[in-house]
């Protein structure tokens, strides 16, 4: 599949702080590619670059193959914060004003189904709900028929059926043959939408390949997951490794039944105990030592 974006040592500090570190990756055509990552890891800075509103500090960036430049953003589908609207307008008076931005448009009508505006065109975009403002954010996006269109957390805080008709939208897009680069908090999310996912922390990509992939790098068997106060029940060292997060203890185990049978020998409490396959999530905590969130903090490996 033809590479559409290419990043190769991507930097770009801040006084002393090097907010993206050396970072590299190419996205194909038509593919979702996820950036991950906790609060501060470099996401924004990064996405920002590509959409040349920051300048890098050093490395490149290629475009369909050519440097971007200024004029980028007449060939880029940027989602902005719903404060970038003016006050006062109504959805329909917003797409229309957006338009007039850019050269070429989308004819709005098709905007307007795809992104399941047509309830409400004529009221302010202020009195909208989470879901609704999001989508229309999204036809903002695409007004101009991007090829790459950049989603920053786009679902945040909406709820579980607006976050499920916003990824139904995502995919429809996709399946246009358009590209998509996606950050996000939600694990679930990026395992869903993303064909490629790049998880970056301070400033630096520390994975990168398709959810499978990573996943089954990185696991073998189940996880099994231990409140870590049964750890004080344990008579002697545990039997097998594991890692400790805030108040959770996760073994890794190929042979469940020997694996609990080793735990009751060793006297540790299963109270609470729970059985699951690794997701994203769990291999954050397993690359960082901290959850995406930044609440979890590693204890003891
Ligand atoms: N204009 C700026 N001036 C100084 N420091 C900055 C600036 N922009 C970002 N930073 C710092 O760079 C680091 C990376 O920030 P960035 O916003 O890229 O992270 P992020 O991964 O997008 O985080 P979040 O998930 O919270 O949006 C942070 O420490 C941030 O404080």
């Amino acid at each position: 599949m033809a590479i559409i974006l290419d990043v190769a040592n991507l930097t770009r500090s801040f006084g002393q702080l090097k907010a993206v570190d050396g970072v590299s990756f190419s996205v194909e055509r038509g593919s979702c590619f996820g950036l991950l990552g906790p609060n501060g890891a470099g996401k924004t800075t990064t996405i920002e670059m590509l959409e040349g509103i920051v300048k890098p500090s050093s490395g490149t960036i290629l475009y369909q193959g050519s440097p971007i430049n200024d004029t980028i953003y007449q060939q880029l589908g940027i989602q902005f914060q719903h404060t970038a609207i003016q006050d006062h307008l109504t959805v329909h008076e917003t797409l229309k004003m957006f338009a007039a931005f850019y050269e070429r448009t989308v004819p709005l009508d098709q905007l307007i189904s795809l992104c399941q505006l047509d309830d409400f065109l004529k009221r302010d975009h202020r009195k909208l709900s989470g879901g609704q403002k999001q989508r229309l954010l999204l036809a903002l996006a695409l007004i101009n028929d991007p090829q790459l269109i950049f989603l920053d957390e786009p679902t945040t805080g909406l709820d579980p059926h607006s976050r499920r008709l916003f990824w139904d939208l995502v995919n429809q897009i996709k399946a246009q043959g358009k590209t998509i680069i996606l950050t996000t908090h939600y694990m679930d999310e990026a395992e869903y939408l993303c064909d490629e996912i790049a998880i970056m922390d301070k400033g630096q990509i520390i994975a990168k390949d398709t959810p499978d992939n990573l996943l089954k790098q990185h696991f073998s068997g189940a996880l099994i997951k231990l409140n870590a106060d049964a750890l004080k029940s344990l008579s002697g060292s545990m039997p097998f490794d594991y890692q400790q997060v805030a108040d959770k203890v996760l073994i890794q185990s190929t042979d469940i039944q020997q694996t609990l049978l080793q735990l009751i020998e060793q006297g540790v409490s299963l109270q609470g105990l729970q059985v699951k396959s690794a997701n994203l999530d769990d291999l954050f905590l397993k690359l960082t030592g901290h959850g995406l969130n930044n609440k979890e903090g590693l204890e003891h490996v």
